[in-house]
């Protein structure tokens, strides 16, 4: 890390060295009445609400509890639940949430029929008062409204991270991977810890310029503090005013809102942070730096007036792809490894195409991409066999829409069951199998995808106007890393202390918050042949 960016976070640490507000455990009792008063209130007007809203035709789905609908029927986790829920009442089901319609959309036809196709309706996203407007301020672009700012974050955000502009990042991408490789014939028992730290190096130097990340890089902490403190904000039950929109009205001076307070300090906190990277980031530019002369930022700073972005807006928006973009893409190659040890099968293949393309004497590069579409089926198949949002994020309609005779009011919640469509055994007749080839032509050449695919395969992205704003860079990274891991590993079972295979099972998909990987497993990582340590320390050196 530059001296800058540790100077510049000392300087703000001191300028705000003071002890945090705890967010409240007790809440007053004056508060708890206007609390049940306004639950009493709520539930009266859902009541009706939901009364006049089922004299409509809404999606079927399941009964549930008069007014309170189906609140305590969605249990653990909930991409199963949903995904059962799908066999039973078919594409489009809805759930009553306490008055909340939330439509489910558990098929390619029938998430591009409305996410795509009647974008205008389903792009924007259900607010969080916390997470959304106090923390970070209205300025994340994943919960930002659809509207004006929004449009303007997303057209900056798409000019740098297009297909196209997103070669530039090309070169950061494969010191990572390479770096990787390194880590892990180093260390391979602490696997799972270098490819988090990866993928977190690869995308803030992308977004900065940044050298590579060194494992107890003080930033990296403090960045992903902020992304779990979003993560946590958003859990359901966390805070009252999402309930009680109108607290977040009392103002923060009459110390009956400690955890306004909260979320107030640390928006400024972060604000400071993110605005500080901009700044170092423009000087690292201006000094004639390349990386930073490239980099996300620099493209912002470079086209502001034209975007019409604050300095905060910029700030936010690169803070928001490291927080919707490192553990998304450090999850997706851990699923890759839990698929090479299930399917040895497959791994001997990429590996002999990789052997045959790449050979030996050098790395991958993204050069052999066009050659090596085995690995480039790989990438799908991994995105699309297990996937760390199966949910996605959720959407909300911006107004009254008829979908083959169903109803689905403005405000209710749309999700997309990504995890249903991923594996559609009408789609995919054997989902469960780790199979990259269904994605390639009867050649083996040529990519092939099912219709509203988004000619992709999968729908592990999203849809519409919405779609992850950085899939072009996450599908360079996972192709420059798969290629680079099966180049100089084979990837095996680890085995007990009797010696006997441990198998994990690729169904225990846990909820971290964020993101939903596999828990932790042990796993044997070797070196291919003996000169892979050679050959990537030479090509580490030529990149320098
Ligand atoms: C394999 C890794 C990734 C996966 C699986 C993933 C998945 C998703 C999904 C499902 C959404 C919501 C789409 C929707 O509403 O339909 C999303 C949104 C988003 N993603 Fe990703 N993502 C990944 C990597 C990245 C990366 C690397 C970046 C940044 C460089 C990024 C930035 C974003 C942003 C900013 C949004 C919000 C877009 C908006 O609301 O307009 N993601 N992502």
């Amino acid at each position: 890390m530059c001296a800058e960016f540790q100077d510049s976070d000392q300087t703000m640490d001191s300028q705000t060295s003071f002890v945090m507000p705890a967010v409240p455990q007790v809440i007053p009792l004056p508060h708890v009445f206007a609390a049940l008063g306004s639950l009493l209130l709520l539930y009266a007007v859902n009541v009706l609400v939901r009364a006049a809203l089922t004299r409509r035709k809404l999606p079927p789905g399941p009964p549930g509890l008069p007014v309170l609908g189906n609140i305590w029927d969605v249990k653990g986790k909930a991409w199963l639940q949903y995904s059962a829920w799908a066999r039973q009442y078919g594409p489009i089901f809805s759930l009553n949430m306490a008055g909340t319609p939330i439509i489910v959309l558990n098929t390619h036809k029938v998430a591009a029929n409305l996410l795509d196709r009647r974008s205008t309706i389903y792009s924007d996203r259900t607010q969080s008062v916390m997470a959304g407007e106090i923390l970070t301020g209205g300025v994340f672009l994943v919960f930002t409204p659809y509207g004006e700012l929004w449009r303007r974050m997303r057209r900056a955000s798409h000019e740098e991270f297009s297909f196209t502009a997103c070669k530039k990042y090309q070169p950061v991408q494969t010191r990572e991977a390479y770096a990787l490789v390194s880590d892990l014939l180093a260390d391979p028992r602490d696997w799972r810890e270098h490819l988090m730290r990866s993928a977190a190096s690869s995308i803030l130097s992308a977004l900065y310029g940044w050298d590579r990340l060194k494992p107890d890089d003080h930033l990296v902490h403090r960045i992903h503090e902020h992304t779990g403190r979003i993560a946590s904000s958003v859990l359901p039950g966390r805070f009252m005013v999402e309930y009680l929109p109108f607290l977040k009205h009392i103002p923060s001076w009459t110390g009956l809102v400690p955890w306004k307070v909260w979320g107030e300090t640390w928006h400024k906190r972060d604000t400071a942070m993110f605005e500080e990277f901009v700044d170092s980031t423009t000087a690292n530019a201006q000094k004639g730096d390349p990386n930073a002369a490239k980099s996300f930022v620099a493209g912002l700073v470079e086209n502001q007036e034209r975007h019409g972005l604050s300095k905060k807006h910029m700030a936010w928006l690169a803070g928001n792809m490291f927080g919707a973009g490192a553990e998304t893409t450090a999850g997706q190659l851990i699923i890759f490894v839990l698929a090479m040890i299930l399917h040895p099968e497959v791994q001997a293949r990429a590996q002999a195409e990789i052997d045959a393309v790449v050979g030996r004497d050098r790395a991958p590069t993204f050069a052999d991409r066009d050659r090596l579409p085995y690995i480039r089926a790989c990438v799908r198949e991994t995105l699309r066999w297990r996937t760390v949002g199966p949910l996605g994020v959720p959407r909300a309609t911006s107004q009254d829409d008829w979908y083959e005779g169903y109803y689905i009011p403005k405000g209710a919640v749309v999700l997309e069951n990504i995890w249903a469509m991923n594996s559609d055994p009408n789609v995919f007749p054997d989902y469960n199998n780790f199979r990259p080839e269904r994605f390639l032509d009867e050649s083996g050449q040529n990519e092939i995808a099912p219709p509203d695919t988004h000619n992709m395969g999968h729908v592990t992205y999203g849809f519409g106007r919405r779609i992850c704003a950085g899939y072009n860079f996450a599908n360079q990274s996972l192709f420059i890393d798969l290629a680079c891991l099966l180049w100089a590993f084979n990837f095996r079972k680890a085995k007990d202390e009797r010696g006997q295979e441990i198998t994990p099972d690729p169904d225990d998909m846990r909820d971290g918050g964020l993101v939903v990987t596999p828990p932790t497993f042990p796993c044997e990582i070797t070196p291919r042949h003996p000169d892979v340590a050679s050959v990537i320390e030479r090509e580490r050196m030529h990149m320098v």
